[in-house]
C-alpha cells in the first residue's frame, strides 16, 4: 500500500463523508479525567459510493471514528459531514432523520434477544412506518441472501456469533442505507462468509451506498482492493491507495 500525508479529494461527485479539521477524544470529561485524542485535525471526503477500509492497531480509535460518523460521538472540534449534511447545525429531527439513513454493525451486534431474527432486522423498517406486507418482503429476501432463515423465529440468545453477526448485517442492509458503517463485521465469520460478505459491501458501493468497514484483519482488504484510511493510534490519519 502506498501511503499519502493527507486524504484525497473525492474522485467525483458530492461528497458524503467530509472531515474537516476533525479531532476526536474519548474518555473527557464525562469520566473526570483529560481525555484521551483520537484524532487529530483529520481531514478526508469520501465521494458517494465510495468504499473505504478503515485500518489501525488495536486501539487506535476506528470504533470511536464508525461512533461519529454514526452521529453517536460529538466531535470535540472541527466539521463532520454525514450524508452531505452537518449534525452540528442540524435539528434533533434532522438528525434522526440522518441517522436513519445509515446502517451499522456493531462489533457486539447489539441485537435485541427479546426479539426473534425476523423481528430484529424489521426493525428499522417498522420505525420507518413501513407496511408489514412490504416489511415481511425485504426481510426474508435479506435473512434468504445471507443464509440465516431457518432462524428467522428464533432469539438471537441461542444463535452462534456467526449467526448473530449475520442479523446485525441483516439490520443493518435492509433498509438500503446511504451510508453503511461496519465494526469488524467478518470477525465472526469463516472464509467463505466473509468473502461472499465483502463482495456484497464492494457491490452495494457501485450501487451508490458509501461504505466504511473497519478491520484489524490484513487479509481482509486484500479481498477487495480499496483506499484505506489508516488510523496510528497516536491521532493522525493517512488515506491509502489500493
Ligand atoms: N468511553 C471511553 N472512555 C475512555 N476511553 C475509551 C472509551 N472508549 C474508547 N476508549 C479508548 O479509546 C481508544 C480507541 O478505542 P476504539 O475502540 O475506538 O479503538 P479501535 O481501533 O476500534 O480498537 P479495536 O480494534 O481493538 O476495536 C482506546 O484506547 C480505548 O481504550
Amino acid at each position: 500500500m502506498q501511503h499519502h500525508s493527507a486524504c484525497a479529494p473525492p474522485a467525483c461527485g458530492r461528497a458524503m463523508i467530509r472531515l474537516r479539521n476533525l479531532c476526536l477524544t474519548v474518555g473527557g470529561a464525562a469520566n473526570g479525567g483529560r481525555g484521551r485524542i483520537v484524532l487529530d485535525q483529520a481531514n478526508c471526503d469520501i465521494p458517494q459510493g465510495g468504499f473505504r477500509w478503515l485500518l489501525g492497531p488495536s486501539g487506535a480509535g476506528k470504533s470511536t471514528l464508525l461512533r461519529a460518523l454514526q452521529l453517536a460521538h460529538p466531535p470535540e472540534r472541527g466539521t463532520l459531514e454525514v450524508l452531505g449534511a452537518d449534525p452540528a447545525h442540524a435539528g434533533r429531527r434532522a438528525t434522526a432523520r440522518l441517522r436513519r439513513r445509515i446502517g451499522a454493525v456493531h462489533q457486539d451486534y447489539r441485537l435485541l434477544p427479546e426479539l426473534s431474527v425476523f423481528d430484529n432486522v424489521a426493525l428499522p423498517l417498522r420505525l420507518d412506518g413501513m407496511a408489514e406486507r412490504s416489511i415481511r418482503e425485504e426481510v426474508d429476501a435479506i435473512l434468504s441472501w445471507l443464509r440465516i432463515s431457518p432462524l428467522r423465529d428464533r432469539s438471537p440468545r441461542y444463535l452462534s456469533g456467526g449467526e448473530q453477526q449475520r442479523t446485525a448485517i441483516a439490520r443493518a442492509l435492509v433498509k438500503r442505507p446511504g451510508l453503511l458503517l461496519a465494526d469488524e463485521p467478518t470477525n465472526a465469520l469463516d472464509e467463505t462468509e466473509s468473502l461472499r460478505l465483502v463482495r456484497l459491501f464492494e457491490e452495494l458501493s457501485g450501487l451508490g451506498t458509501t461504505v466504511v468497514i473497519a478491520t484489524h484483519n490484513p487479509a481482509l482488504p486484500r479481498l477487495v482492493p480499496a483506499r484505506a484510511l489508516v488510523l496510528d493510534g497516536r491521532g493522525q490519519m493517512v488515506e491509502s491507495a489500493p
